[in-house]
């Protein structure tokens, strides 16, 4: 394009005339930003020591006059979204002042002043894709304490108004551009004072963007808003009463569109952007200005000095009314009903929530301590005794658990144990079975016996070679119960022995706690259950909130006046319900399906895996406080699986570690007295009073307050609602 400079140099009077009728004297400004800068720093390279610093506002000053539409305009990524999140709050900034209606937006927030007088659309549309489009209206209709009535009424407007689908229409069912205006629709709903919409007619046909923006110029000039918008349609800013040319975070020009296309001599705003930009390139490259010297001595407004004595530090123009309770009903049942209808409308993350317990509990007590069977072994029996000892013994081996081969030599059996087709081979020596008896006749000791039984041990799977020694050492007693005891008389007839109780050295009595023969699953159920109820409940509320802060929901929210404590509320009470109805599938599964022996008091239990349950949701909810991205919070949450899982004692004793393991960080974790506590309740019957419960429930809501503390803290003041 070329440029034409006696285009502006010829409108120097005009030039005058519109500078003084912009001066700030004459003006009230609904927002305005002094010298602001913001920074981010992308550290994207683990590697790099420095982060690299991206400045992405540069002391930028914006004036927003009060009840006039502003279009802020700018090539993609010069920062206007990163000034709007700056004016609105949603991002710190290191440098600079924001004020909305004189009032410093820093006191607004120190002293909690309601920020709902603003309204603002996000460039993301930011809807909720599981509620219909009234749901959406009512959810944020209540965030602004609005009787259903009004709601109604403002929803039939802006519907016809909008051109939005039906009240029953849901969100996820609609096109980009019905989303779209949905989202400017939502902003628009509580007649906010000041309005700030980003990019609100991308993707709407020219029609429609004629409509939104003859309904903004009624809002600005008849309905009194203050209306902040910024489009990539430059053309359709001609409506403005403001444009602010924003180029590598600044404002380089801010002025009426009748007074830029007057000082630039052309009707085409594009033109007019092109020229300024044109401008300032070569102030800053100290080249001759292309403008005439009139043009160069004209002080963009944007430079129109801050007086701050005009403003009042501690001037709350909100009004005392304004003051909210720290936690609002209103806010708290609307939060509430957007969260159930999510998780209802779900249907599938529904189910998965109830088939995760009874999957896994399910295959926990099929796969989990139950005896092995049918494990394949070899014998090679060379005994010739007329005394039968090893055919006895093999006999006697249970069936069940050991299905014996033979072979007819060493080296055939040898070779299968090798090619793994076997766990064990048996090798009987020739006379075993008159050698043990002679050594026992003799009372000589059995380790004098020259003939024996080799056992070869494919020895790699623990619980099976134990399975298999159990076995032998069980089929030599049932031996000597069977055979020997009862043919007790005659062979102590024939043999004079006197006595084979010495083959019983020990003898267990019954158990005080738990069965005759301890079983593992009764062992390991207690801290799956916990474990389970504990995991479900961090991966289900650590995405669901990480996935809302990054699409920019809970910005919104926020902005609708939301505070903290109300979503984590919201959360938790939504969750509890779903909690609660997982835990009776767990214990239903564990107690009334598997049968497991329950000792203790129910009620206890389900006390203790509701906590633990709550727990959970803490820690999911400080995960996603602290990190970005649902991918990156799953991460964090499956690498913290499995050290919690093996280190707090669930599949083996806490005993077995390390004394710095288990004395410093095992018996730390939220799951680890908790195990114990359940463990205590179940098979011992012991009750709230007894210390070991006791501390399994003191630990869990330990945990649960820190976990707590740390979302509050981390969400309120690290990420302030933004995305990063
Ligand atoms: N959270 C962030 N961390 C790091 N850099 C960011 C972040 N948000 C924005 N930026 C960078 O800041 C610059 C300005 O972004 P911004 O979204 O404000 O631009 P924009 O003018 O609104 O662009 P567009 O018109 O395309 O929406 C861009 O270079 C962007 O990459």
């Amino acid at each position: 394009m070329t440029l034409d400079t006696n285009h502006c140099s010829g409108e120097q009077t005009l030039i005058k005339q519109s500078t003084t009728s912009l001066s700030s004297e004459s003006r009230d400004f609904a927002l305005r930003a002094f010298n602001l800068s913001k920074i981010f720093y992308n550290g994207s390279n683990l590697f790099q020591s420095s982060k690299s610093k991206s400045v992405v506002l540069n002391r930028i000053n914006i004036n927003v006059e009060k009840n006039k539409i502003y279009a802020l305009l700018g090539p993609s990524g010069c920062g206007k979204t990163t000034l709007l999140k700056c004016l609105l709050g949603l991002l710190k900034y290191e440098h600079g002042k924001v004020f909305i209606n004189q009032d410093s937006l820093c006191h607004k927030r120190k002293n909690k002043v309601n920020l709902g007088e603003l309204g603002y659309m996000p460039q993301e549309t930011c809807l909720y894709s599981e509620l219909t489009v009234g749901e959406i209206f009512f959810y944020f209709g209540k965030l602004y304490s609005m009787s259903s009535k009004e709601i109604n009424l403002r929803e039939q407007f802006l519907i016809g108004l909008l051109n939005l689908p039906d009240s029953k229409h849901l969100i996820a069912n609609m096109s980009g551009g019905q989303a779209r205006r949905t989202s400017l629709a939502i902003s628009l709903l509580n007649r906010p004072k000041i309005l700030i919409l980003d990019e609100p007619t991308v993707g709407l046909d020219p029609m429609l963007r004629k409509k939104i923006w003859d309904f903004l110029d009624n809002l600005a000039h008849r309905d009194n808003t203050t209306i902040l918008i910024t489009t990539h349609y430059i053309e359709e800013t001609r409506g403005a009463d403001c444009l602010g040319f924003m180029r590598e975070g600044q404002i380089i020009e801010e002025n009426s569109p009748e007074f830029l296309i007057k000082k630039c001599n052309t009707q085409i705003l594009e033109d007019i952007f092109y020229l300024i930009c044109e401008n300032q390139t070569k102030e800053c490259s100290g080249s001759e200005n292309f403008v005439s010297e009139e043009l160069t001595e004209y002080q963009p407004s944007n430079k129109v000095s801050f007086d701050f004595d005009e403003i009042d530090e501690n001037q709350n123009t909100s009004g005392e009314s304004e003051k909210k309770f720290f936690i609002s009903f209103n806010r708290l049942v609307a939060n509430i009903y957007k969260d159930s209808l999510k998780c209802l409308r779900n249907k599938k993350l529904l189910i998965i929530q109830f088939l995760v317990p009874i999957i896994q509990i399910t295959f926990f007590c099929l796969c989990i301590g139950r005896p092995v069977k049918n494990l394949p072994v070899g014998y090679v029996n060379n005994d010739n005794s007329s005394f039968n000892l090893s055919g006895k013994i093999i006999d006697e081996m249970d069936n069940e658990i050991l299905n014996k081969i033979f072979y007819k030599n060493f080296d055939s059996g040898y070779q299968d144990l090798k090619l793994g087709k076997i766990w064990s081979l048996f090798v009987i020596d020739q006379n075993f079975g008159n050698d043990v008896l002679e050594l026992y006749l003799k009372k000589e000791n059995f380790k004098n016996l020259n003939n024996i039984v080799h056992v070869y041990m494919d020895n790699t799977n623990q619980q099976i070679s134990l399975a298999i020694r159990n076995t032998l050492f069980e089929s030599l007693k049932k031996v000597a119960d069977k055979y020997i005891t009862n043919d007790h008389r005659r062979w102590n007839d024939k043999y004079n022995i006197s006595n084979f109780d010495n083959f019983y050295i020990f003898k267990f009595e019954q158990p005080v706690y738990g069965q005759r023969e301890a079983v593992f699953t009764n062992f390991m159920a207690p801290g799956i259950a916990l474990s389970v109820i504990f995991f479900i409940s961090v991966a289900s509320t650590a995405s669901n909130f990480e996935f809302e802060k990054r699409v920019g929901l809970t910005e919104r929210a926020h902005i609708s006046g939301v505070r903290t404590i109300e979503l984590l509320l919201s959360q938790l009470i939504v969750y509890s319900f779903l909690m609660t109805a997982q835990v009776f599938i767990i214990l239903g599964l564990l107690f009334g399906f598997f049968k497991l022996p329950l000792k203790g008091s129910f009620v206890l239990l389900v006390g203790l895996l509701l906590s633990q349950g709550f727990c959970g949701l803490s820690y999911g909810l400080s995960l996603a406080s602290i990190f970005y991205g649902e991918e990156t919070v799953i991460q964090v949450t499956l690498a913290s699986f499995y050290p919690i899982l093996l280190m707090s004692g669930i599949i083996w004793p806490i005993e077995a570690q390390p004394t710095w393991l288990s004395n410093y960080i095992s018996k730390l974790l939220p799951l680890t007295y908790a195990t114990d506590s359940f463990r205590a309740i179940l098979e011992k019957d012991w009750s709230i009073g007894n210390e070991k419960v006791f501390k399994g429930f003191l630990v869990t809501y330990a945990w649960t307050i820190l976990f707590l503390i740390v979302f509050l803290v981390m969400f309120s003041h690290k990420s302030k609602f933004t995305n990063r």
